[in-house]
């Protein structure tokens, strides 16, 4: 398996199923900015309330391939274990994402539990062996990894926008980077703005 950020934001996903699994996985994408189309017979009541409510599309079908054939990542989370199989063997051999949500093997891409701190996101997976440990390490990750950086990590990014359009010497951009990371910028908002008056000073805008 290859860890990678994908941006899903122009691209067709669509779940086949809509029981509970498809639910939790819709409200997994949609707190992404995520729109799946859902292909099932019956739907979960909270999954008609979102389509209710226009956030995701129902194709209340059972699913076959011309439903899957334009999508980027397909998710298989029918109760048929011979639709699911059969669906996800398409998929791949068309080069498609899978998500099989029974026997991972059988798709090609599996969902993390995640973290996300603003600009911070932090996966942890275990290759199937148990989405329950990763749920717990992601848990115990929230207090490490706490509220105090999202705005850290917006610092982080203005910081680096400027040094890279500001600082062309190579050496001297990587002091300015390591510098940011320094534990006291997490803690005192304050130690941020004086990082950034002086990069403003050193380098500046004009
Ligand atoms: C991380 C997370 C992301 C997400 O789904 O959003 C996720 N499962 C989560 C939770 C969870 N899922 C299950 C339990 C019950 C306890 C248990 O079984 O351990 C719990 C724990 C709980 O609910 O607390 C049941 C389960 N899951 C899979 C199977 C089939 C099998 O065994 O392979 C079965 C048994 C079905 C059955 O009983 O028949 C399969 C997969 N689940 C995965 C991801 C992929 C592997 C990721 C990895 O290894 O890390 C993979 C392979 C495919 C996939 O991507 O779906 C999400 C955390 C949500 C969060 O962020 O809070
Ligand atoms: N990955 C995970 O986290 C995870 C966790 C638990 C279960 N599962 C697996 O997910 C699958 C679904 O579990 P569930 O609890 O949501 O089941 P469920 O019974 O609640 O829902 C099944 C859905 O599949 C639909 N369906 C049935 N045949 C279909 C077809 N031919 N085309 C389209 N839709 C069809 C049904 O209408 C229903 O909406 C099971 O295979 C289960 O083993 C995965």
């Amino acid at each position: 398996m290859f860890p990678i950020m994908i941006d899903l934001s122009d691209q067709k996903v669509v779940i086949a199923g809509g029981g509970s699994i498809a639910f939790h996985k819709v409200e997994n994408l949609l707190r992404f900015g995520i729109r799946p189309h859902i292909v099932s017979p019956k739907c979960h009541p909270a999954i008609e309330q979102l389509a209710a409510d226009g956030k995701i599309f129902i194709h209340r079908k059972k699913v076959e391939w011309t439903d899957l054939e334009d999508a980027f990542l397909i998710m298989l989370v029918t109760d048929d274990k011979e639709v699911n199989a059969q669906m996800a063997k398409l998929a791949v051999l068309h080069g498609k994402l899978v998500v099989h949500a029974e026997h991972n093997d059988l798709g090609n891409a599996q969902i993390p539990a995640v973290l996300i701190r603003g600009k911070l996101m932090i996966s942890v997976s275990t290759g199937g062996a148990s989405p329950t440990l990763s749920t717990k390490i992601r848990n115990q990750l929230e207090h490490e990894f706490d509220e105090r950086y999202e705005d850290y990590l917006d610092f982080l990014f203005d910081a680096r926008q400027y040094i890279k359009s500001h600082i062309h010497d190579r050496p001297e951009r990587r002091i300015w980077l390591k510098k940011a990371v320094e534990t006291r910028y997490l803690e005192y908002p304050e130690e941020r703005e004086y990082y950034m008056t002086e990069l403003f000073s050193r380098y500046p805008a004009f």
